[in-house]
């Protein structure tokens, strides 16, 4: 039996996917991949926001699998909405790359050493609110497009610097042109970010019991954890929501240590806190930590669930590159 996996074309995309395939080839299985096109990918000029945010990317792949003309996708989970599938199972979590954000600086610049002034590109409103928090006086500039896309912008002269997720430059192969890998204690990344999710269709055990021995539990435990906190404060893909779960040695054993922040828009100050317990109460801790959030005023702080979050749902027909965009649903993103 060959496992068809569905990945995007972008090099990020193929490069996960490849990785995900090379593991389960070294498990004694054949893997194929299999090309789908998301609107996502094809419109690099419109915002992610107005495209209906990061579940563009997702959409395709998971139409894909119901349709069976693929067995597993793998998606950057940091891109799937918290709300789970009913017919979908996210049967792996492979161990995590470095969460952490990394800046992309001209002149070997770090966020210290960058004059108050400099431009600094990102799309993403959590990366937004807490650079401005820093009170360093960057000009925080809005930018999508593929990493190279962003990555020209320095070198092109157009902006000082760029943020990105560490961990798509380090699959990339790409880490020799980060000035500073940002610390948590100055910027919480994404509920989810480096890690993986690979998912198959429920009903399908043979592809589930092939790809379950990729699992890393405590990848699983701490991403629970963080994508916990953005459920309880039903916040969608455009909320300024940062969460970084580690877990550490501490008296009684492995601890989950868990710090999230919800950032304000204006960058007038952003609400932080954090939470350390069991992993095995991975969900419980983010949901507590989320409530704690809110009665300290994250929901003034930051509009959590905006109309942004209405999103657009892609159908791929069974020949790969053909899409209507179909409906429009509201939805949990978990960007
Ligand atoms: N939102 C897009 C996206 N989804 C996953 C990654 C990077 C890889 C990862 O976080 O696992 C990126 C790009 C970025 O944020 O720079």
């Amino acid at each position: 039996m060959t496992l068809r996996l569905g990945t995007r074309r972008s090099a990020l995309a193929t490069t996960q996917s490849s990785w995900v395939a090379d593991q389960l080839r070294a498990l004694g299985h054949d893997v194929e991949l299999v090309e789908i096109t998301t609107e996502g990918d094809r419109d690099q000029s419109t915002p992610l926001a107005s495209l209906g945010g990061t579940g563009v990317f997702v959409s395709a792949l998971r139409d894909a699998l119901r349709e069976g003309t693929v067995d597993l996708a793998v998606h950057s989970l940091k891109d799937l909405p918290t709300t789970p599938e009913d017919d979908l199972v996210v049967a792996a979590i492979p161990v995590r790359e470095d969460p952490r954000d990394a800046l992309v600086a001209r002149d070997g610049l770090t966020l210290g050493e960058l004059p108050a002034g400099s431009t600094v590109g990102t799309g993403s409103p959590r990366r937004r609110a807490q650079l401005e928090a820093l009170g360093l006086g960057l000009d925080v500039r809005g930018l999508r497009g593929n990493v190279d896309t962003r990555l020209g912008k320095v070198t092109s002269g157009d902006l000082d610097a760029v943020i990105l997720a560490y961990a798509g430059l380090s699959r990339l192969g790409r880490t020799a042109v980060v000035t500073e890998v940002i610390d948590p204690i100055q910027m919480l990344p994404a509920p989810g970010q480096g890690a993986l999710a690979v998912e198959v269709r429920v009903d399908d055990a043979a592809t589930r019991d092939a790809v379950m021995a990729l699992e890393d539990a405590d990848t699983r435990a701490c991403v629970l954890a963080e994508r916990a906190v953005l459920a309880e404060l039903e916040a969608g893909c455009s909320a300024p929501v940062g969460a970084l779960a580690e877990i550490v040695l501490g008296d009684a054993g492995d601890e989950l240590s868990l710090r999230a922040v919800v950032g304000s828009p204006d960058g007038a100050g952003d609400l932080r806190r954090s939470v350390t317990g069991s992993p095995a109460d991975a969900d419980s801790l983010g949901r507590a930590l989320a409530r704690t959030l809110l009665e300290d005023g994250a929901a003034d702080l930051a509009p959590l669930r905006t109309t942004e979050n209405v999103s657009t749902t892609e159908n791929v027909s069974t020949t790969q590159n053909v899409h209507t965009i179909s409906t429009v649903h509201t939805e949990r993103h978990g960007a």
